[in-house]
Parts: C-alpha cells; sequence; structure tokens
C-alpha cells in the first residue's frame, strides 16, 4: 500500500497537497518559487519540521533549473544564500530549514573554492544536491521506522501486539514520506505487532484529527481519535504500551521542541509509567544549542483557536495564547530518541552526529 504524499517533484515541477483542506479535498498545488514556498510554509499549507525543508529546498531548485547561469560562482552562491536566508524566515521553530541552509552554503563554498568546477557545473551539483532531500528523507524514515520498532518489540517483549498513543501529525504528511513517529507505527504494523494507536486530536491546527486520523484510515490501521484532553483517561482505559511523538527540535542535550501538548503528554506519560519516545532524523537535531531553553517558539495567529475555518467558536475579545510549540526536558524522555542512526538516550546524541 503506498502511503500519502505531501510533495510531488519531478524535473524542477513543484506540488505540495494543501493541507488546509484536509480531510474533505486532496488538493495540489503548484510551487513555482521560494516565495511560494514561503508563503505555503508560514500558512501551513505544508508543515513538518522534515517536510518545511524538502519544500524550501526544491523551490529554490525550481528557480535555479530555471535561471541561466550568473557570470561568476560568487555570484551564484550569493543568490543561493539570499534565498536560503529567505526561507529560513518562514518558521522558525524547526531547526531543519537551518540546517539544510548551512548544507547548502557550505556546499556552495566548496564548489567556489573548486577551480575545476565552472559555474554552470557549480549550478547543477548545487540543483543535485537539493533534489536528493527527498529520498534521502524517505530512506532515514523507513530507518527510523525500523530502529524504533524493534525498541519498543524488544522492551515489550511479553506483549503480543502493542497500543501506541501519538500526537499532532509525523506521517508522509509531515515529511518526504513514510513519517518518522508515524514511521515507528507503521513498521510495527508491518510486522503484524500493533494492537492500536491512539492519535490525538491535537487542537488548534487539529494535525491529529485531520491529518493523522486521515492517514491511519488511509492505510487501514487500526487508529482510535481521542480529544486532547482525554489522554490522561486514554492512558488508564487503554493500558498504552508507549508514546511517539516527532521533533521540530531536539537541543544537543535531548531537551525536544515539539507540537504544544506534547510536554504535558510526556509528564502524563511518567506518571503513568509509559514509555515516551521521540522520533526524529538527526536533520532535526540542533547540535549548536545546549538545551531547550534556546529553542524559539512560534507563536500562530490566535484565530486558528477562536474560529473553525469562518464560523467563530470562542467569545469575541477574549485574550488568546498560542504557542505552536513546548519543550519536553530530556528526563521525561524515557524511551530515549529514535533516529536514523538508532535508538539512543537524549543526552548520548553528539558522539553519533
Ligand atoms: C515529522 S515531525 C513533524 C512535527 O512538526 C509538527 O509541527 P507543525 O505541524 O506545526 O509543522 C509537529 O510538531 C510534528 O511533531
Amino acid at each position: 500500500m503506498a502511503t500519502l504524499q505531501a510533495i510531488k517533484y519531478n524535473d524542477g515541477q513543484l506540488e505540495i497537497l494543501d493541507q488546509l483542506l484536509l480531510p474533505e479535498s486532496c488538493t495540489f498545488i503548484p510551487i513555482w518559487n521560494v516565495e511560494d514556498a514561503w508563503a505555503a510554509i508560514r500558512e501551513m499549507k505544508v508543515r513538518g519540521a522534515p517536510a518545511i525543508a524538502i519544500v524550501g529546498c526544491l523551490s529554490l531548485a525550481v528557480e535555479l533549473r530555471k535561471l541561466a547561469a550568473p557570470e561568476t560562482k560568487e555570484e551564484l552562491c550569493r543568490l543561493v544564500q539570499e534565498k536560503l536566508d529567505y526561507l529560513v524566515t518562514s518558521r522558525p521553530t524547526a531547526v531543519n530549514m537551518h540546517l539544510a541552509a548551512e548544507a547548502c552554503v557550505k556546499l556552495c563554498t566548496q564548489l567556489t573554492d573548486n577551480t575545476s568546477v565552472n559555474v554552470a557545473e557549480a549550478k547543477d551539483d548545487i540543483v543535485k544536491h537539493l533534489e536528493a532531500m527527498l529520498a534521502n528523507d524517505i530512506a532515514d524514515n523507513r530507518a527510523i521506522g525500523e530502529h524504533g520498532a524493534s525498541d519498543i518489540m524488544k522492551k515489550n517483549a511479553t506483549k503480543d501486539k502493542l497500543r501506541i498513543m501519538t500526537h499532532c501529525n509525523t506521517g508522509s504528511l509531515a515529511t518526504a514520506g513514510y513519517g518518522t513517529a508515524l514511521g515507528v507505527i507503521r513498521s510495527l504494523h508491518t510486522a503484524n505487532k500493533l494492537d492500536q494507536v491512539y492519535c490525538t486530536e491535537t487542537r488548534p491546527y487539529n494535525q491529529g484529527s485531520r491529518l493523522t486520523a486521515f492517514e491511519l484510515v488511509y492505510e487501514k490501521i487500526p487508529a482510535t481519535l481521542v480529544c486532547d484532553s482525554m489522554a490522561a483517561a486514554a492512558m488508564k482505559q487503554f493500558k498504552i504500551d508507549a508514546v511517539i511523538v516527532g521533533a521540530d527540535r531536539v537541543a544537543a542535550n535531548g531537551d525536544t521542541a515539539n507540537k504544544i501538548g506534547t510536554y504535558q503528554l510526556a509528564v502524563l506519560a511518567k506518571s503513568h509509567d509509559i514509555l515516551f519516545y521521540v522520533a526524529a532524523p538527526f536533520s532535526s537535531i540542533d547540535f549548536q544549542i545546549p538545551n531547550g531553553h534556546s529553542i524559539p517558539i512560534e507563536e500562530r495567529p490566535h484565530s486558528e483557536m477562536t474560529h473553525t475555518g469562518s464560523i467563530r467558536t470562542a467569545a469575541a475579545g477574549i485574550n488568546c495564547w498560542n504557542p505552536g510549540f513546548d519543550v519536553t526536558p530530556a528526563e521525561l524522555i524515557t524511551g530515549g530518541i529514535i533516529t536514523e542512526k538508532g535508538v539512543f538516550k537524549p543526552d548520548q546524541l553528539a558522539p553519533h552526529q
């Protein structure tokens, strides 16, 4: 069964699934340049830490393929840097776009210093580097799925099938495909070790009810939707075996920024003696910051809370607080951090970078 695709890219043609329209309609829209990508990311037509970086970088590849090679490699690299710096400003919390921009600028510098490479070849090499992100992400996610599933099965060896809770959307709609936390769930399902997924609604954008539920129903993975307020009762009632969430930015010590509501799930998991995992590729790990205190937390529009579509559901005039993310301290990530290189204790990431 093919999994859903949030991103379609063929020979310089880029389209994204407009996730604001899900689950009612599956509509792909074209992305012609970095401005289109910036707006689609800011408006959350495409979202999810890896998908943000991939769409941002592919939008640059779309532009570069149409661009006549500049006079010099220095000019090419100035243009690339300018557009990447712009894309990084689209949303502040997820680190993937920032790290992808750093890697591309590093390549630009290497190409500029390499006298055997001319400006046209340099442009082609940059485009190939950007386009490779799609396949690389899918490979990372499948590795995350396998590492995570085997770790959870090992720690629950007496259980025939497992009950997993997850938050927000970390599947094919947040990545190039397969997903991170949802990738682990897919791998458990493939291994016939999944009894049920309990996915939280994830107010106010409802990534869980609109996107994760959509993916799970589409692939006939057994799942139950719960409201965020039901999480503690569900952990107790259904004897959840593990909670697995994604990440937008993991700090060097393992503190993790993820969708708002993640921190409270970690606290609840601790109090119910349930393993709590973060699933994230190394492209979501920021070794430049020591801990979670310096992760910027995006504030989203209050209208996401006060309205459902165009219908007002909260009293006009009420003050709102709408942070898109919170930070879970490393000590609450009791199952570990599941990456494409293996499952590590939160403070054991640095040696594997
Ligand atoms: C594959 S991790 C996706 C990560 O991004 C989500 O945030 P948003 O929907 O606002 O982009 C959420 O935090 C997920 O865990």
